[in-house]
């Protein structure tokens, strides 16, 4: 019998296809007993044996090895830096959504690390090279070597003049004895940011005597006992608060009786922020129904979903709040989850002013260092609690309790970007894996999930009333085209006018709402109808009047304001549609009284302009908010007495089996902002389809009526909850090769398909179609669609992973692009 072969399974760090796969590699023996399953290694990789960094997500031992392996070059982590759990979540990812594993471990790593992160090794105490003993020559070989590159080196730089594999224990070892030091870097840019403290660096009984001797160095006695009481202080700090100058400090420090040390800090996207503090709220007898329930999980440690069906105002983030009081008592970890950080800094500030430091905040706005800062801050305990966007859903706590999802029928759970995974199914993954709870919130709850409540798959909470004495708004529906026939042109009702202006009267404030979704600013000849489109994109291209152009808002091309049209030169060529800015021209004339401001993607390109904005809504100095999807969300104004829907049902045209049930939750959220405080609330929704029922449920506060509708059609037309789907975008230059390629695996797809005995392909795959963007940046669009009907899910992830993944090289050309999307949020 042979020896034990010691293996490493890993996967490298590059981007290429052919590398998306498990590697092994042998473990030499200088690094059995450090390495660990989640640590990056160094390997050498292909035909000229290229080094690449590797994650190491499995060690096994094999008897023999058939063939030869190559061996793990060297170690880069102390710590693993993938835990198991993350690395179950890498292979989940992989499967579940066909991604490639390197795109797994980028969701669950901060970019930061993936991309750029260095180990710098530095000298520190030169002259100890001699003092090393003489068996140590490793030691002493790694010194010399860092002596030679000046005294500084990266790792690699190190491993590439002296080849030890277990340079990262050797280094450690020197690091323990003061001969060098070991930075972390990302790049330059991100470095982990150390600032200067001042320590005492003498015995307290002697700092009298000390002061003494001082005599008339009063600024220095100053320090000496403020460090006696504080020991330690960033000298920043020192300085200002003292008013003393830097000489000062250095003359102590010269004498020997302070030391300077470096000590690292994390950067705080809130610091220059105060929050209000937010005392707790006697929950009321519904909160406290869901409150119960839910606890008693918690207490049982058992793990399950909840959807927590609370109309718009009901009081959902307290009972979130006093959950994850629960959580913390049972010194567990909770994530909560916002569509979108910056549009929801109510609910953050709530937090922040229930709990007070110990919560990272992860979103999109944050650098790459700030993110870093916070994804470390969540793995090392400092924090238990994590809000964010979307990707907060891989916050890398270690002992997770709980996950909420607000608002959890917003698109923005579902990446865009592969892996295309949507933050409810990951929820789910580490529910199971690691024994939470997770809520799903919402007023308008998605199909999908409401379902699972009503089929008893998940727990249904509901909470029917709103918290505070108001009751729901009444919602006054205005038929757009009575309007046009009674000779208003515009797009603001008459009515609508008329209770924009008692409420400026009043005193109260009101909200517009304007619907972009398929009702944007464009421009079109009166005379022949022409609309301008992208020339890269077969989109409309929309008008900025404060640019005077026009703009694409796929590829951002952008063109002049047209004074012919371009078809058939009419001078009469107009823009059309409406825009916010159009609105607060509008508004501005009819009332020159009124404090007007705007809040959508123009008005607040500007980092902070959003919250701004907000505040001053807050605190009333503004009477008339005007915005887009923007201000739909979470916002809770008592004074706003008043929503204005000037295009509720402009969505309702997309051509997406989810328009009237995104047009509903729209209209239902928008209408949910007002009167939500002493004060009743009005909304006026302006329409063109009044008898719709996705516009008369969202009328009448009536989700019941609106679901049982829905599922109806869904059911009829096969759509999910009925049927789970798979859509695969085609792309490319030459729009008939796309098309032809599209074609031949719609084809090989029926054939498997057929082979299996299933001959319903015709309800099984529709398209190819031309997707409803069929061009964007000079590439031509197609797509396929698949439902599950009458035919195993697994079959049909199994056949698109065979074509299209596991031999796509031999089916895809390489100039045609794929992508594939399961359970698309959208399929246009
Ligand atoms: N138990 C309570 N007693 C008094 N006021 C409460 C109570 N619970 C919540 N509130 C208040 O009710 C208002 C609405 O609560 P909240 O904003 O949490 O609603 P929500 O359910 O998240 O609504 P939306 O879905 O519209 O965002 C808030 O001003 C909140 O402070
Ligand atoms: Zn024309
Ligand atoms: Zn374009």
């Amino acid at each position: 019998m042979g020896e034990k072969v010691y293996i490493a399974q890993v996967i490298v760090n590059n981007n290429s296809l052919q590398t998306d796969k498990i590697f092994d590699y042998t473990i030499p023996e200088s690094l059995l007993m450090t390495i660990q399953e989640g640590m990056r290694c160094m390997v050498p990789f292909g035909m000229g044996n290229k080094k690449l960094e590797a994650y190491i997500i499995k060690i096994k031992t094999e008897e023999e090895v058939k063939y030869r392996l190559k061996e793990i070059l060297y170690i880069i982590d102390e710590e693993p830096i993938l835990s198991r759990n993350q690395i179950k979540m890498i292979g989940w990812l992989k499967n579940k959504y066909l991604c490639r594993y390197i795109e797994a471990i980028q969701c669950v790593l901060p970019a930061g690390i993936i991309n750029k992160e260095r180990k710098t090794i530095s000298l520190l105490k030169e002259e100890w090279i001699e003092d090393i003993k003489e068996n140590s020559t490793k030691q002493k070989d790694i010194l010399q070597v860092l002596k030679a590159l000046g005294g500084k080196a990266t790792l690699e730089k190190l491993y590439n003049k002296l080849p030890i594999s277990n340079m990262n224990n050797i280094l450690k070892t020197l690091e323990k004895k003061g001969i060098i030091k070991i930075d972390y870097e990302i790049a330059t840019r991100v470095k982990i940011q150390t600032q200067q403290y001042v320590q005492l660096n003498i015995e307290e009984e002697v700092i009298e005597d000390i002061i003494v001797s001082l005599k008339n160095a009063s600024r220095q006695k100053e320090i000496l006992l403020f460090l006696k009481e504080h020991k330690i202080c960033p000298v920043k700090e020192l300085i200002d608060v003292l008013k003393v100058t830097r000489g000062s400090l250095n003359a102590l420090v010269n004498k020997g009786y302070l030391i300077i040390i470096d000590k690292e800090y994390k950067r705080d996207p809130f610091k220059n922020t105060t929050f209000e503090s937010f005392p707790k709220l006697e929950p009321n007898l519904q909160q406290q129904r869901a409150i119960e329930k839910i606890v008693s999980y918690i207490q049982k440690e058992k793990s399950n979903t909840f959807l927590l069906h609370g109309v718009t105002g009901s009081g959902k983030t307290e009972i979130y709040l006093q959950l994850i009081e629960e959580i913390l008592k049972k010194e567990k970890q909770g994530i909560i989850l916002v569509p979108e950080i910056a549009l929801t800094p109510q609910t953050i500030e709530r937090f922040y002013g229930r709990f007070g430091e110990g919560i990272a905040v992860l979103h999109s706005n944050l650098s790459e260092g700030e993110r870093f800062d916070e994804w470390r801050k969540i793995r090392e305990g400092k924090v238990n609690i994590a809000i964010g966007a979307r990707s907060a859903i891989f916050a890398p706590f270690r002992n997770l309790g709980m996950i909420i999802i607000d608002e959890e029928h917003e698109n923005t759970y579902k990446s865009e970007i592969s892996p295309k995974y949507h933050a409810i199914e990951v929820a789910d993954f580490r529910r199971r894996q690691e024994g939470a709870v997770v809520i799903l919130g919402s007023a308008t709850p998605s199909i999908e999930t409401y379902y699972k409540g009503e089929v008893g798959e998940i727990t249904l909470l509901t909470l029917a009333e709103r918290a505070t004495v108001s009751a729901l708004p009444e919602v006054e529906v205005v038929d757009m085209r009575q309007e046009l026939d009674k000779g208003n042109k515009g797009i603001l009702s008459h009515r609508l006018f008329s209770l924009i202006d008692k409420n400026l009267e009043r005193k109260k404030q009101t909200i517009l709402f304007l619907n972009r979704r398929g009702y944007a600013t464009f421009i079109s000849c009166r005379q022949c109808g022409y609309v301008i489109k992208c020339r890269h994109c077969d989109i409309t291209m929309i008008y900025h009047k404060n640019m005077k152009n026009l703009q694409c808002h796929y590829c951002g091309e952008k063109k002049e304001e047209p004074k012919h049209c371009p078809s058939c030169s009419s001078t009469h060529i107009n823009y059309f549609g409406t825009g916010t800015q159009k609105i607060q021209d509008l508004i501005g004339e009819h009332f020159p009284n009124a404090v007007i401001a705007r809040m959508d993607m123009d008005s607040t390109s500007i980092k902070g302009s959003h919250k701004k904005i907000l505040n001053s809504f807050k605190k009333q100095e503004i009477d008339i908010l005007i915005g887009t999807q923007m201000i739909s969300k979470g916002l809770d104004f008592p004074n706003v007495t008043l929503v204005g829907i000037i295009s509720g049902d402009a969505s309702l045209n997309l051509p997406d089996f989810r328009a009237s049930e995104k047009t509903f939750q729209l209209v239902t959220q928008v209408a949910g902002r007002a009167g939500r405080g002493l004060e009743e609330g009005r909304v006026i929704l302006q329409t063109y389809n009044p008898d719709h029922y996705s516009i008369c449920a969202a009328a009448q506060h009536d989700y019941n009526r609106f679901y049982k509708e829905e599922l109806e059609l869904r059911k009829e037309f096969a759509y999910p909850p009925f049927v789970q789907l798979i859509n695969i975008n085609f792309s490319g230059k030459k729009s008939e090769d796309v098309y032809t390629v599209a074609e031949k695996i719609s084809n090989n797809i029926k054939y498997i398909l057929k082979g299996k005995g299933y001959n319903n392909y015709e309800e099984i795959i529709l398209g190819p179609n031309p997707a409803m963007i069929a061009k964007v940046k000079e590439r031509y669009r197609f797509q396929i669609l698949l439902k599950d009907y009458n035919v195993p899910y697994s079959l049909l992830k199994a056949i698109v992973k065979y074509l299209l993944i596991d031999n796509r090289q031999k089916f895809i050309p390489q100039a045609i692009s794929i992508s594939v999307d399961i359970n698309p949020s959208y399929i246009m």
